[in-house]
């Protein structure tokens, strides 16, 4: 029968997008570093009145990328405990400890090459060395107050090492959700925002968008080696994905909307801030399919669109 009587209709309604399903990307940056980037950045000085922004709004998370401004072939500058990443943490949690941080924990933005890996004597992938790195790097966020690390380099048994990293130094209460990412071509305002442009021109390890089954197997896996929950990205080109997933492992499926999503979805408005709209509706549906939280880097902007709307 036809739900024709409006009474009706709104409390049988599908709940909508809420600025607490979001989560919102910061893309950290040195104070004196004014290079001109395709996405927006924060500085660490940015970091309190923006988190208090959010947290008034309703947004009660955040997902931190930062990288090093020397680079080398170990990512040597990735484990530093007063290396940008690990002050943007501190600087978000004093500012709002309810405030959820989530990280990045990958050595793309800390390589000379821009690559997910580290490179041995001979220049080739030395792939442990890559993981030992990962797991110091997640200790020292965790050390830093994040809450959850993002393995995102999408080597084999990286989460499993991390997990262990954590437990042994007393971060048990930090969760791990690492990147499921499917090859894509909506990655390069991120990359070149970041300096994370792979020498290689490839990610070695992410999954061919005509080999789906893959990222079935690399999820389980994930959550065998102790997954809390598992990112998705691209969001939109990736939802097929989190509706099968959703039925076959037992963690939440987080969707990251990514730089190139935020760049074509959006529209340049009069007064210098972006029309999310778009962003709205496309996460309505990532709602409706699934998905128990969006990262967006529109997240500030939605938040507002929805108190007036
Ligand atoms: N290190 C993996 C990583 N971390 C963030 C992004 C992309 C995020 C975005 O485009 O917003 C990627 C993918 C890649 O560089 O291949
Ligand atoms: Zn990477």
């Amino acid at each position: 029968m036809p739900l024709q009587r409006s009474v009706v209709r709104n409390f049988l309604d599908a709940p909508r997008l809420t600025s607490a399903d979001l989560s919102m990307v910061f893309l950290m940056r040195e104070d004196d570093d004014t290079r001109p980037r395709p996405m927006p950045t924060l500085t660490v000085r940015e970091v309190p009145e923006t988190v208090r922004a959010l947290e008034s709004l309703g947004v009660k998370s955040v997902k931190i990328f930062a990288g090093s401004r020397v680079r080398d072939a170990r990512a040597s500058q990735g484990i530093s405990p007063i290396g940008l990443m690990s002050r943007a943490i501190a600087a978000a949690k004093k500012t709002a400890p309810d405030v959820l941080v989530m990280t990045e924990t990958c050595v793309c933005s800390h390589t000379d090459s821009g690559e997910c890996w580290l490179t041995d004597e001979r220049g080739g992938m030395d792939l442990s060395q890559t993981i030992v790195n990962l797991t110091v790097q997640a200790v020292m966020q965790a050390d830093a107050g994040a809450d959850i690390v993002g393995p995102a380099a999408m080597i084999s048994g990286s989460v499993r090492a991390v997990r262990e990293a954590l437990d042994s130094a007393g971060h048990k209460a930090v969760g791990i959700m690492p990147h499921l990412i499917f090859e894509s071509s909506l990655y390069q305002g991120y990359r070149q925002s970041m300096g994370a442009v792979p020498r290689s021109g490839t990610r070695a390890f992410q999954i061919d968008p005509g080999r789906p089954e893959r990222a079935v197997h690399v999820a389980r896996e994930m959550v065998d080696e102790g997954a809390d929950a598992i990112l998705t990205e691209p969001a939109l080109h990736t939802v097929d994905t989190l509706v099968h997933l959703k039925d076959k492992i037992p963690v939440p499926l987080v969707p990251f909307s990514v730089s190139g999503e935020y760049l074509r979805l959006t529209d340049c408005r009069d007064d210098g801030r972006r029309d999310v709209k778009g962003l709205i509706e496309a996460y309505t549906v990532l709602k409706r399919a699934g998905a128990s939280r969006v990262i967006t880097y529109g997240a500030l902007d939605i938040a507002r669109e929805l108190r007036t709307s």
